[in-house]
């Protein structure tokens, strides 16, 4: 499990860590992690051209420690002060007498700029000062960010204003939820993580890798059949959108349960298509409903939300949904919402559950009493408490029509497998993203092909 947690939680950590250890030590481990990865990404230390951009904080601290050290390596390094008033003073003075040397303004050409502007002590937007020195880092450098890319939210990933693009990100101590969820992670490149000894408590986010998937995935054993497997009911589609019934169903049969059965007006497609498809109503152990169902469909959503068995509620089942009645629910809600759904079910604009993505599908999980999948550039899953789970499998290739009905179908199928709510939402991303990336492998893809590209998801963790 890849975990994140929050500054708070980190600087409790660091508290405890800083007085058990001699002063600067911590801040010497940071350096030393950091400029290890500078030195592995320069093909050469001796006679690189090394730039700092230093803001007033200990992150410029770490950025100065590093700094010193690929001086005393042969690089030449420079570094530029966001306040030169309120530079770190211990940290000046090492770059200064390992050969380094401060300028006024950012030289033109570089290889590597070390981002330690601000880190976990930023708040909003880059300042003018910080911004001003950002805009000037050389094209063709690598950038490294500190800790986290200066202007990005380390809590949340949001991003106000100006902020740094980093190639790679070294962080210390602990992932930062905002170098997981976007837009904070599309700015963080490559993150590498520096262990300094931290001990942490319970995470804020986290991320499930391969072998946790691998464990979660329902294989039948001797004693199964297609009933103990898990009945998924499939209710989408409408004369408008027969297509959705059938990529809903497309993910469903690939999903694990023993057996789909599908209910509602696009039996004859979903048929033509997939004759190993239940049609008409009838015991289930988990329903999807709402992809493509269209308006004034409303009476069917409430009669499957009467079922007391989990449901995955999707697309046009989410319209209107009354929160009382999903909290009143014996069974398991999990809300598949899209950002414009999620800003519609919180009150909210869509720019606003976009910028502030965590806090949306924490929001949707506590107002609603479900669990909620946010989807998008970084899909989040959220119950009412504990971490909320990032899917780190996802690619922007999955934007395309049908996609989120191929998600709806296959989570449900793991719901009827038996998985509770946060493990079907959190697996069923994973897999569905991994599809998506081998669907496409670096071109245009068919939502029918993510379908398609499951079962070699799925085999990839035996
Ligand atoms: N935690 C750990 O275990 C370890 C932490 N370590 C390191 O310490 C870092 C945290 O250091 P930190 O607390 O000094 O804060 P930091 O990130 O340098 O920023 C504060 C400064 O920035 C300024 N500022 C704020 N917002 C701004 C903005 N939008 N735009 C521009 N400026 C802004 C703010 O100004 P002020 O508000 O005071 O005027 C203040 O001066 C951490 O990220 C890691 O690198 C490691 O060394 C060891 C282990
Ligand atoms: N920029 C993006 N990066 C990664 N995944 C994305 C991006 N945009 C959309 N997705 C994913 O694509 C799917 C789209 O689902 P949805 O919006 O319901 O589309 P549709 O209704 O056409 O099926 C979701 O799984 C979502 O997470
Ligand atoms: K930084």
């Amino acid at each position: 499990m890849r975990t994140a947690y929050s500054v708070e939680t980190v600087r409790a950590a660091e508290r405890e860590l800083i007085a058990r250890l001699p002063e600067g030590a911590l801040m010497q481990r940071a350096a030393a992690g950091l400029a290890a990865v500078c030195a592995g990404l320069l093909r050469k230390v001796y006679g690189a051209r090394v730039v700092l951009l230093v803001g007033p904080g200990d992150n410029g601290g770490d950025a100065l420690y590093a700094g010193a050290r690929l001086a005393r390596r042969g690089a030449g390094v420079t570094a530029v002060a966001m306040d030169p008033e309120r530079i770190h003073g211990g940290g000046l003075r090492a770059l200064l007498a390992a050969g380094g040397r401060l300028a006024d303004g950012v030289p033109a050409r570089a290889d590597l700029v070390l981002d330690g502007l601000v880190g976990i002590g930023g708040r909003g937007g880059l300042r003018p000062a910080a911004a001003a020195l950002v805009e000037r880092i050389p094209a063709g450098a690598v950038v490294v960010a500190v800790d986290l890319p200066s202007g990005v939210d380390a809590d949340t990933g949001e991003v106000a204003g100006a902020a740094v693009r980093a190639d790679v990100t070294v962080t210390f101590g602990a992932y930062k939820p905002g170098l997981l969820i976007d837009p904070g992670a599309s700015r963080a490149g490559v993150v590498r993580l520096v262990d300094i000894g931290l001990s942490l408590p319970e995470p804020e986010a986290e991320a499930l890798q391969d072998a946790e998937v691998a464990a979660l995935l329902p294989v039948p054993t001797a004693s199964s059949d297609k009933y103990r497997r898990g009945v998924v009911g499939v209710v989408a589609g409408s004369s408008q959108y027969p297509g959705a019934a059938v990529l809903a169903v497309s993910g469903a049969l690939r999903g694990g349960a023993g057996a789909v059965r599908y209910v509602g007006p696009a039996a004859d497609a979903v048929l033509a298509r997939y004759p190993e498809t239940l049609i008409g109503r009838g015991r289930v152990q988990a329903w999807v409903v709402g992809p493509g169902l269209g308006s004034g469909r409303a009476a069917e959503v409430a009669e499957v939300l009467a079922d007391p068995v989990p449901v995955l509620v999707d697309a046009d089942g989410l319209r209107g949904l009354d929160p009382e009645v999903l909290r009143g629910r014996p069974a398991p809600t999990l809300l598949t919402p899209h950002a414009g759904e999620a800003a519609a079910l919180l009150g909210a604009s869509r720019q606003e559950v976009e910028a502030a993505r965590l806090t949306s599908v924490r929001a949707l999980a506590v107002k609603y009493g479900a669990v909620a999948l946010l989807k998008g550039s970084t899909t989040l899953v959220a119950a009412a408490g504990g971490p909320v789970r990032v899917n780190p499998t996802g690619t922007p290739w999955l934007a395309t029509a049908g996609s989120g009905d191929v998600l709806s179908g296959l989570t449900g199928s793991l719901l009827a497998a038996g998985l509770d709510a946060l493990d079907a939402a959190s697996v069923g991303a994973y897999l569905h993203g991994l599809a998506a990336r081998r669907a496409a492998s670096g071109a245009p893809l068919l939502a029918q092909h993510i379908a398609d590209s499951l079962p070699e998801a799925w085999r990839q963790h035996p």
